[in-house]
């Protein structure tokens, strides 16, 4: 990979195994740890992109599946791309749609050619492989490309996740060569294995040798549980290059994210902040609160006395509980909002915590909080 295509990473300080860094892309700079809201079809649903930059997001999620099926991504190409389409100006990243396929269509047939499967919105036939995976997301002008992939299912056993870690190196190869390198723009490998230290170390090995602008840790919460994702951490990071970023793939609620920036995780991404909004769940520094709850109906407090979002800034529980009671829409965004706000200034007090070297004060305040539970 000759020096001046890809995205840049920058390590600016560190804390034990955890890292404050910056990836630069060719739509601008990701502070990292970054958590990175998700806009599956080309819309953080219910929200403004301006709204999403003011909590404090840099980068977004589209999705190759999606966007594939529906508008189709030549056409967004030919409408200028994603950034254009949903006029968000700053980095996007896509993933490259093999665990969509394999979560969302029917009727889905895996070779090693790639995937064949049903639309889930009108049983059109489609197939995905590594090569119309890279040029999907180049017609998307995502800034950072993920490479075609198998999640393998949870749990699985040792042959099984054998041959679909060495299938997705394959097709991690078989990406590479598809991708055409311009600089601002990283394609990303995604480490296999499922639960096993030989596979991932197999896997990381494969990566390392064809080279990747950044490493994704694949195939976990998938229902393996904190402690197991934990422990695949712990033995799978090390084995990763320091001077590349590290994504944590679905990743996840805000204590598997402080717990996985202890281990070395850069970024992540995860629908809870966006879907919990959208189901009356709010987040909060001392835990979540159901704000369908007739608990809240009277209750003229904000959702969060420390938060500056505009629910916090201009309304009540006892308001956000009455739109949610009226099916209101101003209920859901007002909600996701706020969660996106509190995602945000978590990975804000996470980044500053480890430029000051008090990473560990930070998780004790962050534990102390989140165990006095809500009033
Ligand atoms: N390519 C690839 N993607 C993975 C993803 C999708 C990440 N979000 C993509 C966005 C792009 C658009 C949509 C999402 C994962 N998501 C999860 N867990 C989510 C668990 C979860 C589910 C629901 C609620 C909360 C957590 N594990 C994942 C593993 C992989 C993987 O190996 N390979
Ligand atoms: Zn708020």
């Amino acid at each position: 990979m000759n020096k001046d295509t890809g995205t840049k990473f920058s390590l600016h300080a560190q804390d034990g195994l955890a890292r404050r860094g910056q990836v630069t892309t060719a739509h601008g700079v990701i502070d990292t740890p970054a958590f990175m809201p998700v806009g599956t079809v080309g819309s953080v649903k219910g929200l403004l992109p301006e709204q999403v930059a003011a909590s404090g997001a840099q980068i977004l999620l589209g999705n190759t599946y999606h966007l594939m099926l529906r508008p189709g991504a030549e056409r967004v190409g030919r409408l200028g791309g994603l950034h254009r389409f949903m006029n968000w100006p700053g980095p996007i990243l896509t993933d490259s749609g093999g665990f969509q396929v394999m979560s969302l269509s029917a009727l889905r047939k895996m070779t090693e050619e790639g995937v064949t499967f049903r639309s889930h919105l009108d049983g059109s036939k489609h197939l995905l492989t590594p090569e119309l995976s890279m040029e999907i997301q180049h017609h998307l002008d995502a800034d950072i490309t993920m490479a075609f992939d198998e999640c393998t299912p949870f749990p699985a056993t040792y042959p099984e996740a054998e041959s679909s870690m060495e299938r997705s190196m394959r097709w991690a190869s078989r990406s590479k060569q598809a991708f055409q390198p311009r600089p601002g723009y990283g394609l990303f490998g995604i480490v296999q294995g499922s639960v096993h230290e030989d596979l991932r170390r197999r896997s990381v090995e494969a990566l390392i040798d064809i080279g990747f602008d950044g490493y994704a840790v694949g195939g976990l919460a998938v229902g393996e549980g904190q402690e197991t994702m934990l422990q695949v951490l712990d033995f799978t990071l090390p084995l990763l290059p320091a001077e590349h970023p590290r994504y944590l793939m679905g990743v996840g609620t805000p204590e598997d994210i402080v717990k996985a920036v202890q281990r070395g995780i850069d970024m992540f991404d995860c629908v809870i902040p966006t879907r919990a909004g959208r189901t009356a769940r709010g987040y909060t520094p001392r835990g979540t609160l159901n704000l369908r709850n007739a608990r809240h109906q009277e209750d003229s407090r904000p959702l969060d006395e420390a938060c500056s979002c505009p629910a916090c800034i201009g309304h009540s529980r006892a308001y956000i509980h009455h739109l949610f009671r009226a099916e209101e829409m101003l209920g859901p965004i007002l909600l996701t909002l706020h969660n996106l706000h509190y995602y945000q200034s978590l990975m804000s007090g996470l980044r500053q915590a480890i430029e000051e070297g008090a990473l560990d004060h930070f998780v004790q305040a962050f534990r102390e909080q989140q165990a006095l539970g809500d009033i």
